[in-house]
């Protein structure tokens, strides 16, 4: 489990990334850092990218149907204007953000504020999904989740997609992924 770290009691700007494939707990881990961020009375301000109204307009919501309230943002720069006055940005769904992503989560670092991020490592095809690969590469600290593998009960790392259709972008859930481990997904190389 992540343990927040707590350097000589010092406040200071650090990022946090966790990945993993689709119902990981990569949601259920954002919720749980920022309720522990509210209970110890710190600030936070949560974002999601507009486009991801899959459960809810403004809640970021789980698999298992926690939630938490975000604001929807259309791009990535928005964040770093709407993010005043925080201890704490929490960011979900990250890989559908614009380029800007880990320039706009770096100067948060800068201003002192601890910043949480959830997005998909790898999209359907296992391919790096949009901005996560430069999050990784600027975050303090990675946390990679596994969800259960749907074909054989061992650990998934591929967001199988069951339907042929679509673009790397395909809004869904169950009815359109299940997690599955590299050799149940057979991916073509
Ligand atoms: N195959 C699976 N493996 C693991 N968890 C699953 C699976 N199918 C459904 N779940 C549920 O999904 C929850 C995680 O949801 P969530 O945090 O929203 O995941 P993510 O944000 O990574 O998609 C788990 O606690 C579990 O109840
Ligand atoms: C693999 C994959 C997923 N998506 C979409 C499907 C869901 O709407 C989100 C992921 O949500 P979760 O919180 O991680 O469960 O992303 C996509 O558009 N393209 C893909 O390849
Ligand atoms: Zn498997």
């Amino acid at each position: 489990m992540f343990i927040e770290p707590n350097l000589k009691g010092e406040r200071k700007g650090w990022i946090e990334v966790i990945c993993g494939s689709m119902f990981s707990g990569k949601t259920e881990e954002l919720i749980r850092r920022l309720k522990r961020v509210k209970i110890a009375n710190l600030k936070a301000e949560i974002f999601k990218p507009a486009i991801d109204v899959r459960y809810d307009e403004v809640n970021i919501v789980s698999h298992d149907t926690n939630s938490i309230h975000s604001t929807p943002v259309e791009n990535a720069h928005s964040i770093l204007l709407m993010a005043q006055d925080v201890d704490v940005v929490g960011i979900d769904e990250a890989q559908f953000f614009d380029e800007e992503i880990a320039y706009v989560c770096e100067q948060l670092a800068l201003k002192g504020i601890r910043v949480i991020v959830a997005g998909l490592d790898m999209d359907y095809l296992g391919k790096p999904f949009g901005q996560m690969p430069n999050l990784l590469a600027v975050a303090d600290y990675i946390t990679k989740l596994h969800a259960v593998c749907m074909r054989c009960g061992g650990m998934a790392s591929i967001s199988y997609r069951k339907i042929a259709t679509g673009g790397q972008v395909l809004l869904g859930e169950k009815d359109i992924y299940e997690p599955r481990c590299r050799e149940c997904a057979q991916l073509p190389a």
